[in-house]
């Protein structure tokens, strides 16, 4: 039999993904995985139970819980060699990566036959220093959302809490001096926020990146200019129908990789996660962990 590691936060999302462990255990035993499972504890803790995994060579490593535990289960994974293909059962709150993969939310057993009957494909990733990221990186205005809004809350409202708190902060919004340089541009201005992203759905939102490829090697890049909180709302409706980088208070482009310094302090979000702060290098790695994709995905 071959062997898969379950590595899930059982404080995930509404806390649901306990109940439906023996199910999901049974699914893969039933095609051939002996699973063996690691609740994390805390932060950093599914990094290393990933690290762990390939190192005692398991032919499968599943990240159940939202952004944050993929994000850690990535780092894990990253920086070793023979990595194992990496499934993905979304039990978090806006599980935006699972989101561009187009895996069932809310649907542990559903997300568990995808990764059954899927196929693994290379997907970029992002790097900072020795730092990784699978889905964004950004920063400014709300873009700590994130991290800010405590889990308890997300356990109570879910998606809910991060809209409850985005408004709250929506009158306290600062523009922040910036410099962004690619080997192709150098912009240099006062912005609102700033987002690298390597899929297209970012905060639950499926188009804010609408031409994110997750294999092309690139990220994609979308920068709000400093602006008035009607113009936010404006380009913010917009995001809906991806019609937001066509806006002149948004600059959007591609790019291997780019340098963000300011002179303010502005901090980083890391797929949901504190990441530091500016400023920051980033590159894409390209192709570098086998995630496995649902059926539909592989066709296209
Ligand atoms: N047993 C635990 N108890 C409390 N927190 C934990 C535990 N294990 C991991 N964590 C923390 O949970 C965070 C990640 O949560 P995760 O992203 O999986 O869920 P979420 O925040 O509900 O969903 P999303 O990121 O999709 O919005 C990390 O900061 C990690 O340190």
């Amino acid at each position: 039999m071959k062997r898969a590691r379950l590595i899930y936060n059982p404080s995930s999302g509404r806390e649901e993904f306990q109940r439906r462990l023996p199910e999901v255990l049974d699914l893969f035993e039933q095609v051939g995985y002996e699973t063996s499972c690691h609740a994390t504890k805390g932060a950093g803790d599914a990094s290393l139970a990933a690290s762990l995994a390939i190192e005692r060579n398991f032919d499968l490593i599943i990240a159940a819980g939202g952004d944050g535990t993929l994000h850690e289960v990535v780092n894990g994974m990253a920086e070793r060699d023979n990595r194992p293909p990496l499934g993905i059962i979304p039990a978090g709150t806006t599980n935006d990566f699972a989101r561009a993969l187009g895996l069932p939310l809310r649907n542990v057993l559903g997300a568990s036959r995808s990764i059954i009957e899927g196929q693994p494909r290379a997907v970029d990733i992002g790097k900072i220093n020795n730092r990784y990221f699978i889905n964004i990186a950004g920063g400014g205005a709300l873009t700590d959302l994130t991290y800010e809004v405590p889990t308890r809350l997300k356990t109570l409202l879910g998606q809910l809490a991060y809209y409850i708190k985005g408004i709250e902060k929506l009158p306290f919004i600062r523009p922040s001096r910036v410099r962004i340089e690619t080997d192709e541009q150098i912009i240099d201005e006062e912005i609102t926020l700033f987002l690298i992203s390597n899929s297209n759905s970012v905060g639950g939102l499926e188009k804010v990146a609408p031409h994110a490829d997750l294999t092309d090697g690139l990220f994609d890049c979308i920068i709000l200019r400093k602006t008035s909180l009607p113009d936010l709302v404006r380009i913010a409706t917009n995001v809906i129908r991806g019609d937001h980088i066509k806006d002149p208070q948004v600059i959007y482009f591609q790019t291997k990789q780019l340098k963000v310094t300011s002179s303010s302090q502005v901090m980083l979000n890391l797929d949901g996660e504190l990441g530091g702060q500016l400023p920051m290098s980033f590159s894409v790695l390209p192709q570098h962990i086998e995630v496995i994709m649902p059926q539909e995905q592989v066709k296209i």
